[in-house]
């Protein structure tokens, strides 16, 4: 099968940078990104690369070299679909927020909608790859739509899950510990390794059937989302017992069994896939009937609901019991550092907590705007537009926003927080003055020492 235009549905976190990286890889193919969310489209087309919807490390300069040559962003998805003999689906597949499966089951209706737009438009044979994370079996009912409703051309599906982690993405894409590709058609599988092997070694290109690819994305979000509940589980008795959870991280990642990373205490993973991920597992399971399984997964959400809300609940407690008309200053709202992704960020449920107690917030974060971190909190539909405005400011440089704070709670890991004159952000708080380090990247002599009351995760 002969591939020379790819086309990708879906221009967010996964299908930009993705395509981006084939792209630059690949000067012989031509890359059409292609949404239906025009302002969207507009921004990766902007001159200016610092105005790209998305921030990532490195991103910037790779669009910068193949936008215009090979890389192509536009709203026309049909003459996109019609031109490429392939096509990746790179759409959201959200939480339901409805019906059957409500707040667990993935919502697959932008995934059928791709998949009817394709099957109405090919009149020639596609390769059709999933990118999206998907339900196992998610292939059989792309199969039946592309096969039902197309214009009997043959349809190839592969998937082929993207493990990109955000604020990496651009290193995570050039250097992947693995490119996983399941299908049935030799030739197509064939095909899309083609595309990797362009700069991934043979050896990292894994083949397997449909079903074992797609569950593996879920699977891999799983393992890991485990790990970080499971040294947060452990943060807490560390709390109560004198022992130091990064020293206890230390311990056991240095066996090579459990290995050293992903064991970093916080307070709680946020970003769009793991509780998404997750959720979806444990609904898969329990349409099984396989409850045992499902109660096993759920829990590494139980801890992780647990480790935001004690996190807020001790910041609370300190201060005497009430934040009621206090300035509590938030360094970061992303959900982890280098990305103004904010999805599901732990940030947005410790201010939700902080608000419902009356506190007033002042909040900076190096990328993500005031829109942004308002249109976050109305989401979740806790108190009026007005109340959350009026209580919650933002501000552009971290020495204002915590200027006269009672407390600092640091909620994202950016490096820019260890760097900052915390004698100066001390002499400007009210005393005694707090700093809740939600990420331990600062170091706790060095703030007693200056005066702060500093307390961490696990220690
Ligand atoms: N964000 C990550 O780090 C990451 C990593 C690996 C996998 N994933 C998975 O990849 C998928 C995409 O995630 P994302 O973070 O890029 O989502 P996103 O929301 O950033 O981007 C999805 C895009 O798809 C567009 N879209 C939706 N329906 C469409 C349609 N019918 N036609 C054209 N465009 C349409 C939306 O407008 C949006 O711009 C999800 O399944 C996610 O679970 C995400
Ligand atoms: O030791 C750790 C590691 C991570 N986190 C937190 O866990 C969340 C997720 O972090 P990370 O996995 O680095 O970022 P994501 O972009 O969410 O990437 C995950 O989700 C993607 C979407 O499916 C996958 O592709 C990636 O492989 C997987 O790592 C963030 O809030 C982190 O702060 C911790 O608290 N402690």
């Amino acid at each position: 099968m002969i591939v020379k235009n790819i086309c990708c549905i879906g221009a967010g976190y996964v299908g930009g940078p993705t395509m981006a990286v084939i792209a630059k890889n690949n000067p012989h193919l031509k890359i059409t990104i292609v949404d239906i969310n025009q302002a969207r489209i507009d921004a990766w087309n902007d001159a200016d690369v610092s105005k790209l919807p998305i921030y990532e490390p490195g991103l910037a300069e790779i669009v910068q070299e193949t936008r215009g040559k090979n890389l192509f962003f536009s709203t026309d998805i049909d003459a996109a679909i019609d031109e490429s003999e392939m096509i990746f689906i790179s759409v959201n597949t959200p939480t339901k927020t409805y019906g059957k499966g409500k707040g667990m089951a993935a919502d697959l209706k932008y995934i059928e909608l791709c998949a009817r737009n394709i099957a109405a438009v090919a009149k020639t044979d596609k390769i059709v790859v999933e990118k999206s994370t998907l339900p196992v079996r998610t292939a059989e009912a792309i199969k039946s739509i592309l096969h039902n409703t197309g214009n009997e051309i043959n349809f190839h599906i592969l998937s082929n899950p993207e493990f990109l982690a955000e604020g990496t993405a651009v290193q995570d894409l050039l250097n992947p510990d693995r490119v996983l590709i399941g299908g049935e058609s030799e030739a197509a599988i064939e095909a899309l390794a083609k595309v990797y092997n362009s700069w991934v070694p043979e050896e990292k290109i894994l083949r397997t059937n449909l079903w074992s690819s797609e569950l593996s994305k879920l699977t891999a979000n799983a393992f890991l989302a485990q790990r970080v509940s499971s040294i947060n589980a452990i943060s807490e008795i560390c709390e109560l017992t004198g022992a130091n959870v990064n020293e206890v991280a230390k311990a056991i990642g240095m066996d090579s069994r459990i290995g050293s990373k992903f064991l970093q205490a916080s307070i709680g993973f946020g970003g769009s896939c793991f509780q998404k991920d997750i959720l979806n597992l444990v609904y898969i399971a329990r349409s099984y009937n396989l409850n045992e399984v499902a109660d096993y997964w759920e829990q590494v959400i139980i801890m992780n609901d647990h480790q935001k809300r004690r996190f807020s609940d001790r910041l609370i407690k300190t201060l005497y019991n009430t934040v009621s008309g206090k300035k509590i200053g938030m360094l970061g709202w992303a959900f982890k550092k280098d990305t103004n992704d904010t999805r599901e960020s732990a940030a947005i449920y410790v201010a939700d907590h902080l608000l419902n107690e009356q506190a007033n917030l002042s909040v900076y974060d190096p990328k993500v705007s005031s829109f942004k971190i308002q249109s976050d909190l109305n989401y979740l539909n806790t108190r009026s537009e007005e109340e959350n405005e009026a209580s919650v400011k933002t501000e552009s440089s971290p020495y204002e926003a915590l200027k006269a704070a009672h407390a600092v709670a640091i909620m994202t890991e950016w490096d820019e927080f260890k760097t900052y004159d915390w004698e100066k952000i001390y002499s400007h708080m009210k005393k005694p003055a707090f700093i809740f380090d939600g990420r331990n990247i600062l170091d706790k002599a060095a703030m007693q020492k200056i005066g702060f009351e500093y307390y961490s995760i696990g220690q």
